[in-house]
């Protein structure tokens, strides 16, 4: 497990991390979200020790990075890919890993296996394309066998292939009770990687919640209204419109999609109106539609709206 507790980081003006309290549990993927520069990577270097917060903690397995007896053994990791010596080769640096971490080196070919690399192992790893690369910092990752996984955009440069292999390898991790902490910005992909999702704007936490819950909180505010009857869906809105919560986007000239409220809801008033509708459906958001969504809010009006799962105590207003 991975605990941050009030991490923040300061650069000079800009705060970078602001406040991040969770727990990053075993045994799941969790996503790491936010637009550029909302400060994941600075978040996960915290994590690995590579930067040290400005006030707050966090931990692996309940102790800092820089107190781990054997770090590549608990937490192993892939942030820049191409960070390492290009004339070595895939082998030779996996090996070189290996040695300095009392891993065998047996290990070393287990994990080319793992990624994929075995053929190309004996070549200088600067004549490798990006996807290679990414496979042999996933390889890096995995040598020590550690209990944490911490993937900054590891399908960065990846071919269709590769993302999926990505995908089913973190899942398979994390199935063996492994604690796996991925960003990504391929929404999509992170909609089907993901159990849990962390969703950071400007620093602060703006959600922590299970994928599922995210989405199913967004498909339920909105409902699809389809009628014939152009004066009674006029009413409809102007009704939806001056009551609580409601906001009503036009879909075509017969269709509106209310927010908000349920399609039961919907429905009656419809009824009450005496609206003849054609079409009343809940529709069911995307990851990348809720996610805007959250991030929007966090960006026009300095605050989220909507917060899944984070304590009344983190939602600061922005100054
Ligand atoms: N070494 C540094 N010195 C000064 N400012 C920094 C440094 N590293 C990051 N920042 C700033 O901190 C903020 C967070 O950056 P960070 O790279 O963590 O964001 P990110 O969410 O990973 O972004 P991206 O999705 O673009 O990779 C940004 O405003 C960035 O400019």
């Amino acid at each position: 497990m991975i605990t941050l507790r009030g991490l923040t980081k300061r650069y000079g003006d800009t705060l970078a991390v602001d406040g991040l309290t969770l727990d990053i549990k075993e045994g799941q993927v969790t996503g790491f979200l936010g637009p550029n520069g909302a400060g994941k990577s600075t978040t996960m270097r915290m994590i690995l020790g590579l930067d040290n917060p400005t006030d707050g903690e966090a931990l692996i397995d309940g102790k800092p990075y820089s107190s781990l007896r054997h770090p590549v053994r608990e937490v192993g990791a892939l942030l820049e890919a191409k960070a390492l010596h290009p004339a070595r080769s895939a082998r030779n640096h996996l090996l070189t890993m290996a040695r300095s971490n009392g891993i065998p080196a047996r290990r070393v070919d287990e994990v080319l296996e793992t990624v994929g690399l075995t053929k190309v192992a004996r070549r200088r790893a600067g004549s490798f394309s990006l996807g290679m690369y990414q496979r042999l910092g996933v390889a890096g990752a995995l040598l020590g066998d550690p209990q944490v996984l911490i993937f900054d955009e590891p399908v960065n440069g990846l071919d269709p292939d590769g993302v999926r292999w990505v995908r089913e390898l973190v899942r398979t991790q994390a199935a063996e009770g492994r604690t796996v902490f991925l960003s990504s910005h391929l929404m999509s992909e992170m909609q089907l990687t993901a159990d849990q999702l962390v969703v950071i704007g400007r620093g602060k936490l703006l959600a922590d919640a299970p994928i599922a819950e995210l989405l199913a909180s967004s498909s339920r505010a909105g409902v699809r209204v389809r009628s014939p009857h152009a004066e009674g869906l006029r009413a409809l809105t102007e009704q939806l419109l001056a009551s609580e919560g409601a906001r009503v986007e036009p879909a075509g000239d017969d269709e509106v999609v209310v927010s908000g409220w349920t399609v039961e809801e919907v429905g009656d008033l419809a009824h009450r109106l005496g609206v003849r509708l054609h079409g009343l459906n809940a529709v069911s958001a995307s990851l990348e539609q809720a996610y805007m969504e959250l991030t929007a809010e966090s960006v026009e009006y300095g605050t989220a709206r909507t917060v899944f799962g984070v304590p009344a105590a983190q939602r600061k207003t922005e100054a």
